[in-house]
């Protein structure tokens, strides 16, 4: 089993499940759509955990928080299913195991409108073994780096969405390369379209870093860049002048209790938003 580390002050690897307001949607998910019997889900969902966490000991593995379908309570949640109805495609960035995706299908979005894309094909691998859908689950996966301009798998995605679902994903990186990761993703809609998409929720803070200080104090690769609603219409401004497009940003930040066991309970500042072509 993959070991316990420490992240940030952070246990990175938590055994108990949080409380069950935290994964009910998902033994929902898990029951109906990929019915699993109920007294199979908890060791099912054990198993594929532990293998993903010593994929890569994501905080967002370990501390269950993939089990947090928050997709369904996006103000946007409505209008994803409604335009992906209608012929949209939506591209999950960073998707993960792909939990998002099966979220939406379930929801009556068409999963050949469905698409999801990580750095590591074992999560999407994982995905298919999670939600036990590997001959029946219809969206098209792209394992890649969306930091390498030059990554010719992601070329398949090239000019095909019309919505992007980016959660606990931008965060990961510094400001130039949430730059660079911008600028790959704005490849990736159709040439043209009106109401080009970017939505989701990541860590927020009501204090954004200067962004020269952050280049010049960041630590390990730059350090991580952590935005409210003006740092992050400023990014996708200087997203904007890279790619010859104009964006919109509405965000909002919250402030919630994280509802882990271990490691005690502690605040933390999410940003919830909305990014539009104009
Ligand atoms: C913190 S997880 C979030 C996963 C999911 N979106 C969620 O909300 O649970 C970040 C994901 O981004 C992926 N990732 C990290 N760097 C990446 C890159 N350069 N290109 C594509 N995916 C990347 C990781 O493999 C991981 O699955």
């Amino acid at each position: 089993m993959a070991s316990r580390t420490e992240f940030g002050g952070y246990v990175k690897y938590q055994h108990e499940l949080p409380e069950k307001a935290f994964y009910e949607k998902a033994w929902h998910l898990l029951d109906k759509y990929s019915g699993i019997p109920e007294d199979e889900i908890e060791p099912h969902v054990r198993a594929v955990r532990d293998k993903a966490f010593a994929v890569f000991n994501y905080p967002c593995l370990g501390r269950w928080r993939f089990l947090d379908l928050y997709i369904t309570t996006h103000p946007q949640y409505q209008e994803l299913l409604d335009r992906t109805k209608a012929g949209a495609t939506l591209l999950d960035a960073g998707c993960c195991v792909g939990q998002a995706l099966r979220q939406l299908a379930f929801d009556g979005a068409p999963q050949e409108n469905l698409a999801g894309t990580d750095l590591r094909p074992e999560f999407i691998d994982l995905g298919y073994d999670l939600f036990r859908d590997r001959d029946s689950f219809k969206a098209k996966f792209v394992a890649g780096s969306v930091l390498d301009a030059d990554d010719e798998a992601l070329r398949a995605l090239d000019g095909t969405v019309d919505i992007i679902h980016a959660a606990s994903f931008f965060h990961l990186f510094g400001w130039d390369d949430q730059v660079t990761v911008g600028v790959r993703l704005v490849k990736f809609f159709k040439r043209g379209i009106d109401n080009a998409t970017v939505l989701g929720r990541q860590v927020g803070t009501d204090k954004p870093l200067d962004v020269e200080e952050h280049r010049a104090s960041g630590t390990g690769r730059q350090g991580r860049y952590h935005h409210n609603e003006a740092s992050l219409q400023k990014l996708w401004d200087f997203i904007g002048e890279r790619t010859e497009t104009r964006w919109k940003v509405q965000a909002e930040l919250s402030y919630e209790a994280d509802l882990l066991v271990e490691g005690g309970e502690v605040e933390r500042i999410l940003i919830r938003y909305l990014v539009r072509s104009v």
